[in-house]
């Protein structure tokens, strides 16, 4: 009765995932098993929170999409609001986990931990990630340590920030890193050990609400290599899209095509975003293209899919590219 209350909100993956067999380690059904036999397949749970379970959704996270993070975040503030709820596990596919993580980071409006978990192995296989993964990802958010630092992430042992992890590896159970800062602490035992916190702001800091939002601005991205063209960039400016975060080669370059095509979208009223593919470091404003001049944002170390997020979420407030640049300083 003295232990923390922890809500269990089911959304799919392969945490949730079921294989033909024992090895069957690819080529699995995600999003097949419910929360109830989530939970009963570690009643280690019960030793450290009382968990109650909800599906929220039953998918493979690369059909996530706008409406479901609006729903689950709704449903996220709604449930810790409550007095009785102290701390929020979600279960997800894990290959958008780290979107969904970044999502909520910025629109839950509450202190109190919210975890993210998912697993490599669907539940069937042996030596599943998931049971371990949701028993630490339970017991982080009954820790009073877990509040205050953000929306979390918490697979392998180890504890990540929304802002900054990401799948690493299609396969391995490792695959969630924080690449280019590091991750925040470990579980051990089924207690966090923390050594440092987000520098950004989140949850209670943030300026974004989507408490009164039925839909998003529509934000793609368009990814550069070599002999890249212009036509998926006209695609999206022909399809009324507000925004556009440019996955960039190196910092952000811009070739001479998509340069134009670009600058054609600004001056149509498309907001655009430089960002990197490499995956580490900052996309520096006015570094390999003048964002003062072209009126472009700079997506700092963001990547473009989190980029995407940051920008759908600024757009509800505001079209000013300076306002649009402070926002991806400070989130
Ligand atoms: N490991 C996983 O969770 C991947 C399964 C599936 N593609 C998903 O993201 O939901």
């Amino acid at each position: 009765a003295d232990k923390p209350n922890v809500m269990i909100l089911a959304t799919g993956g392969t945490i949730a995932g079921t294989g033909a067999t024992s090895t069957t380690t690819v080529g699995y059904t995600a999003a097949k098993v419910g929360v109830e036999r989530l939970i009963e397949a570690v009643p280690e749970l019960k030793n450290v929170a009382n968990v109650k379970g909800e599906q929220v959704f039953q998918i493979a996270s690369e059909n996530m999409t706008n409406d479901h993070w609006l729903k689950l975040s709704k449903r996220v503030n709604e449930l810790l609001a409550q007095r009785d709820v102290d701390g929020i596990v979600i279960t997800h596919g894990t290959d958008t986990l780290e979107e969904t993580a970044y999502f909520l980071n910025l629109t839950v409006k509450s202190k109190k931990p919210v975890v993210l978990v998912g697993a490599m192995r669907p539940s069937t296989a042996i030596s599943a990630d998931g049971p371990i993964n949701l028993y630490n990802a339970v017991a982080l958010a009954s820790s009073k340590d877990a509040a205050g630092r953000g929306v979390l992430v918490s697979l392998n042992d180890q504890i990540n920030a929304a802002r900054e992890v990401t799948k690493t590896n299609t396969m391995t159970t490792d695959t969630f890193r924080s690449t280019d800062l590091g991750a925040l602490g470990y579980m051990v035992s089924g207690k966090p050990v923390f050594y440092r916190g987000t520098a950004r702001k989140h949850t209670t800091d943030s300026e974004f609400d989507i408490s009164k939002l039925d839909k998003l601005p529509a934000v793609n991205v368009v990814y550069s290599y070599a002999n890249a063209t212009r036509t998926a960039i006209d695609a999206f400016v022909g399809a009324g899209d507000e925004g556009i975060v440019h996955a960039g080669t190196g910092n952000g370059s811009l070739s001479t095509p998509v340069k134009a095509a670009l600058t054609e979208a600004r001056k149509k009223g498309m907001i655009v975003v430089r960002s990197s593919r490499t995956g580490t470091g900052i996309t520096a404003r006015n570094g390999e293209a003048n964002d003062d001049e072209l009126d472009f944002v700079a997506a700092d170390n963001l990547s473009p899919q989190k980029a995407r997020i940051l920008l759908m979420l600024g757009l509800t407030k505001t079209h000013d590219t300076k306002a649009l640049q402070r926002m991806f300083m400070m989130y």
